[in-house]
This record gives structure tokens, sequence and C-alpha cells, in this order.
């Protein structure tokens, strides 16, 4: 068996990682609003755009640490955000419903998502995403360098240098790799599973626009940021 160990470049670039990921954090915790209360579709789709466009300013933050992003051409540095944010915002809520909450409470969340405003139909996707990102376990390493993975997906649309994308990736999937074999030694497929759950993601995402559409409400409104990163209104 062939001895997994991070050499020092790879630990220096987890460590830009994990705390830019520990530093731009949803400045307001969503779950515990939806615990506190019921709300109308109206104020749910609200509170969604509301922490889907502070999470966007947060996903600039967090990827201009990611090393090498800010020598990518400019305009593709614009593509990979525009093309990752939904699957960085689904990934994030995923985090969010799998985090460890006190007995019961997940069970209130999951009541209040189901409840909220989001079309049945979208349920099951959503909440197989959910539960499959939930029963990895990952630790907070694997999920700074999931999320950067994601970004760094070079087969974005108008990317205009995907081999320079690539390279990036690949060296952040390098490190989650042994990351997984160190964190998870029992679990021999674990990587495998874990950049499965980015397929799904993708799929999840591809309704998104749908879903923003069949919202039980009428006139959605959006934030400027939200028009530009989600190509709505
Ligand atoms: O606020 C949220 N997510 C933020 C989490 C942190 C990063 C930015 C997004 C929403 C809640 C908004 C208020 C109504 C209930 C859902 N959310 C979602 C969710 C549901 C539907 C769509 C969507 N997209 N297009 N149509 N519906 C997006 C996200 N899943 C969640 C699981 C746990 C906790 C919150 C969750």
């Amino acid at each position: 068996k062939e001895k997994v160990e991070i050499n020092r470049e790879q630990r220096a670039l987890m460590k830009a990682i994990v705390d830019a990921y520990n530093r731009h954090q949803i400045p307001q915790d969503v779950a515990k609003k939806l615990l506190q209360d019921q709300y109308s579709p109206e104020e749910n789709f609200l509170l969604l755009t509301e922490m889907a466009t502070s999470q966007v300013q947060v996903l600039v933050e967090f990827t201009k640490n990611i090393p090498g992003f800010l020598s990518l051409d400019r305009e593709d540095q614009i593509a990979l955000l525009k093309g990752s944010a939904v699957e960085a915002m689904f990934l994030r809520s995923a985090q969010v419903f799998s985090r460890k909450m006190p007995t019961g409470h997940t069970d209130v969340l999951e009541e209040r998502v189901r409840k909220s405003g989001i079309p049945d139909e979208f349920m099951t996707p959503m909440f197989n995403f959910y539960k499959s990102i939930g029963e990895l376990h990952m630790v907070q390493e694997e999920q700074a360098i999931l999320t950067a993975i994601t970004i760094l997906t070079p087969d974005r649309p108008y990317v205009k240098d995907p081999q320079a994308v690539e390279r990036l990736q690949e060296t952040m999937l390098d490190v989650l790799r042994k990351l997984c074999v160190l964190q998870h030694p029992q679990e021999q497929q674990y990587f495998a599973r874990l950049l499965g759950r980015l397929t799904e993601l993708r799929t999840l995402s591809h309704y998104h626009s749908e879903m923003l559409a069949s919202w039980r409400m009428n006139d959605h409104k959006f934030t400027p940021l939200l028009c530009e990163i989600w190509d709505v209104q």
C-alpha cells in the first residue's frame, strides 16, 4: 500500500483554502432563522434571495484566495464564478442542512424547507442530494476543497483557456484525494463517492432556473447581483 502523505506545499495550499473558507462564511445563520419561525412563500423567497446574494459575495472573496485563481484570464475568472455559483449555493445549502444539530432540529428544518414554497417536484432531488452529502460526514477541509474544485471546473460556458483551469483543479483534486485517504482510511472509495456528489450537484443545478420560476408565488423579485449570476429577469 503506497504511503500517502500531504507534502509541505499541499499543506500550505490546504491551509490557504480552509482559512478563506472559514473567513468568508454566511453572516446570518439561515437555519436558525428557519427554525425560529414559519414564513410565507413570499418571505421565504426574499430570505433565499438575501442569503444567495450574500453567499455570492462570500464566494467571490473565497475564490480570490484560491492559489492561482487570480493569475487566470480575467474573463475566465468571471466565467468560472458565474458557472459555479448555483452549484456552490446548493453545496453550501447541503452543508448547512447536514450540520450537527440538537435532536429533532434537522427534522424541523427539513419541514420548513419542504413547506417554504419550493415546488414539490424538486423536493426529492434536492433532499436526495442534501442527504447524500450528509452521509459523507465531510471534514471542513474536504468541504472547502470540494467547493474550490467545483469553482475550478474547466468545462463551464465561455472559458477560453480550460487547460489553465484544469491544471489548478488537478492540484486541488490531488490534495483532496490524499486527504480522503488519510481522513477515511476504512473507505477505499470515499474520494470517488465525493466526486460523484459533484455530478449530482450539476444535475440539481440544471433544475435551478425552472425551480426559481415555479416558486408558489407571483412576482419573483431578485437583487441586481442575482440577475447577473442567475440569468433571470
Ligand atoms: O437560504 C437558503 N439557502 C442558503 C444556504 C446558505 C448559502 C446560500 C443559500 C435556502 C432556504 C431559503 C428560505 C426558504 C427555505 C430554503 N435553503 C435551501 C434552498 C432551497 C431552494 C433553493 C432554490 N433555488 N431555486 N429555487 N429554489 C435554494 C436553496 N436549501 C436549504 C437547506 C438548509 C437550509 C437552507 C436552505
